[in-house]
Order: C-alpha cells, then sequence, then structure tokens
C-alpha cells in the first residue's frame, strides 16, 4: 500500500530535510501544497484530510491550528512542534526511550516529535533513574551546544549573513525557563526540571548535551562502571533502535566528542566519564539536531506508523 503523507511546513528547515529523507521512497506518496497557498487554511485543511500521515512542521500555535483542522478519523499525525511534547492521548516518539515505545509510537495515532535538546538529556538519565542509580530528586544541571539550525529558518539566515563574525558560543535560555524543560523532566523520571543551559555555536547543525553529576551527595555512590552499565543495558534491547553506547569512558577518535560527529545520521552516541574517588561524572550525547533530532526521529516514528520494518538508511 502506498501512504499518503503531507508535510505542512514543508518549505522549512524540518519540512524540507523529512521531504528530502522521503522523496525516493515508492511506498509514500508526498501531497504537496502549492508555494502561494501554503499559508491557506482551506488548501491545508484539504491536503490534512486526505492525508494517511500528516507531519507537521510548524510553530506551536500552526501546528494546533493543523490539528483543529483535521475533520476524519483517519489522518494519523506527527507533530515536530512542541505543542503536544506532554500531552495527554499522544505518544512520546522517542522509539528508544523504553523497550515498549516503538510499539506505542506504532499503534498512536497522535505522535509528537520529541524536541531536539531532551533527548540526549532523557537518553543519559532515564536509565539511571528508573534503574534507581539516581534519586528522581537528584539535582541535575543539564548544559549542551546546538548548531544554529536549531533555531529554524530565522536564526539560520541571522548566522548566515553574519559569517564568521557571528558569535562562537551564545548561551541563551539564561531565564532558566526554556520550552523543552516540561518534556526533559517528564521522561527523565526527574522530580523537578533541571538548571538547563544551553547555547548555540556559529555552525549549521550538529549537538552535544552534557549532565555533570557530583555523586558524592549520595548515600550510595554509583561507581563509573555502574552508571555505564546501567545506560547500556538499557538500550541493549533496542531493534532496530539508532541510540549507541560507546565504551566507558572511551574516546577512541578525537572526533568523538564533536557535536558535528554524527551530522546527517538519525545516530546518537552515548558517553560515560567517572572518576570514582572524586564521586563524579559526566554524562554525554552527541548527534545531529536535524537528524535524531528532528526529522530523521520524524521519519523513524513516520516507519514505525506505516509498519515498516526499517533499516538504518530509511531514516538516517
Ligand atoms: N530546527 C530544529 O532543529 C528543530 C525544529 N523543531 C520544531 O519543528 C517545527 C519547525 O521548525 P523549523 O523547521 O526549524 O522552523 P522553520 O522556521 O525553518 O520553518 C517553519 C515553516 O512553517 C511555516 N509556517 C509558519 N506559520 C505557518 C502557517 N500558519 N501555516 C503554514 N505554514 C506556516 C513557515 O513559513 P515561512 O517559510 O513563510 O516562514 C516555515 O516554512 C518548530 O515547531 C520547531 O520548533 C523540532 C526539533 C528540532
Ligand atoms: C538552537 C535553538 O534555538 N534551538 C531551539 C530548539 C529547537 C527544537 O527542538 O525545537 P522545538 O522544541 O520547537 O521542536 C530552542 O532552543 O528553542
Amino acid at each position: 500500500m502506498v501512504a499518503r503523507v503531507f508535510i505542512d511546513g514543508e518549505a522549512g528547515t524540518t519540512g524540507l530535510q523529512i521531504r528530502d529523507r522521503l522523496a525516493s521512497r515508492s511506498d509514500i506518496e508526498l501531497l504537496s501544497i502549492a508555494e502561494d497557498r501554503r499559508k491557506d487554511l482551506k488548501a491545508r485543511a484539504d491536503l490534512l484530510n486526505a492525508a494517511d500521515v500528516a507531519i507537521l512542521c510548524l510553530p506551536d500555535e500552526a501546528a494546533r491550528e493543523s490539528v483543529s483542522l483535521i475533520e476524519n478519523a483517519t489522518t494519523r499525525v506527527i507533530d515536530a512542534s512542541s505543542a503536544y511534547r506532554v500531552a495527554e492521548g499522544w505518544a512520546y516518539g522517542f522509539a528508544e526511550m523504553d523497550g515498549s515505545q516503538a510499539a506505542t509510537i506504532a499503534e498512536a495515532k497522535r505522535v509528537s516529535n520529541p524536541g531536539c535538546w531532551p533527548q540526549g538529556v532523557i537518553a543519559c538519565l532515564r536509565p539511571l533513574i528508573s534503574g534507581g542509580l539516581l534519586p528522581a530528586d537528584f539535582p541535575v544541571t543539564v548544559n549542551g551546544v546546538s548548531g544554529y539550525s536549531g533555531g529554524g529558518k530565522g536564526m539560520i539566515a541571522d548566522y548566515e549573513s553574519q559569517g564568521p563574525a557571528a558569535n562562537m558560543f551564545a548561551p541563551y535560555a539564561l531565564g532558566f525557563n526554556h520550552k523543552h524543560l516540561p518534556e526533559m523532566t517528564a521522561y527523565t523520571g526527574l522530580a523537578a526540571a533541571p538548571l538547563f543551559a544551553p547555547a548555540v555555536g556559529n555552525y549549521y547543525k550538529g549537538m552535544l548535551t552534557a549532565v555533570p553529576l557530583r555523586l558524592d551527595r549520595l548515600t550510595e555512590v554509583p561507581t563509573g562502571a555502574q552508571l555505564h552499565a546501567a545506560i547500556a543495558d538499557h538500550f541493549a534491547g533496542q531493534r532496530n533502535g539508532f541510540v549507541e553506547v560507546a565504551p566507558l569512558g572511551a574516546i577512541e577518535r578525537s572526533d568523538d566528542l564533536n557535536p558535528q560527529a554524527l551530522n546527517g545520521t538519525n545516530r546518537l552516541r552515548l558517553h560515560v566519564f567517572a572518576n570514582d574517588a572524586r564521586a563524579q561524572a559526566l554524562l554525554i550525547a552527541i548527534y545531529d539536531n536535524l537528524g535524531k533530532g528532528a526529522s530523521g526521529a520524524a521519519v523513524q516514528n513516520l516507519n514505525l506508523m506505516l509498519g515498516v520494518d526499517q533499516t538504518k538508511s530509511l531514516a538516517a
């Protein structure tokens, strides 16, 4: 069967990348909107209702509008915005998050694609909190750097107009109220929001999240080997998953800790570093903010929903 897919927001950064990934697929018919009617409610409503799956690559408010325009019971939705990440009735589209999440996504009518930042943080912390190595009320700080494409067309234009003169490393969200905090908190299993201090680098795409841990606060201090084993075990059972765990403390190539190392792929790689004598550890995740952080994850979720037994190449 050929599935009809409409990408609402197909001219944006995420939408274009999804289009590129689906263009050569013979099992998918892409429904496209005329350039001059991209924001026309009637034209969007017609295509949203004609689609088997609608992928929303829009600002939050426009994504909510698209959902409200769907009048039939058959159109399934993948929303790339942050409108529905912790909403009732929506499956969170991080397939490797738990053993059962891929099946939940496969059955869902409404899937919310994760934000780019939370996936790395959830991948690092969820196994440790659910495995009892860290308590839910552990005081967590998250740092990270993203390429400027994370800010969409507006930020891309801004950085590209400045070129090398643009800020190399610009911390932001300094009111500590970033829009990803609710999903980061909910799916890590933390009792309260972490202190999240992200930054944008002067490069196009690629992301690194870092969670430093002061373990000396705990009565039972896990070793680096125990932290690493809990994370590695958590992801060991993935079927066709894209999360990989580097050996404990391993930096095998100089490029391993480069935020751009997995650009152009749907992979997400985790690293654990530790000093047991000091009871300190650092958890790092590396991935492409436009790959596993957005378009790659959306295509992975689409494949699950369509029952495509995906190979690495289908999402990457
Ligand atoms: N970039 C990233 O790394 C990630 C982005 N996301 C999320 O995905 C969504 C899309 O982001 P991104 O692609 O970066 O954003 P862009 O700004 O690059 O693209 C958004 C697109 O939506 C279009 N649009 C805006 N309002 C409407 C409307 N009312 N009707 C129809 N089209 C509309 C815009 O039109 P126009 O071209 O005229 O501006 C634009 O083409 C956002 O919610 C974003 O937060 C999620 C994960 C990562
Ligand atoms: C560098 C940069 O600005 N990144 C964006 C996140 C991109 C993303 O994941 O967006 P959604 O949650 O809307 O899907 C930000 O921090 O707001």
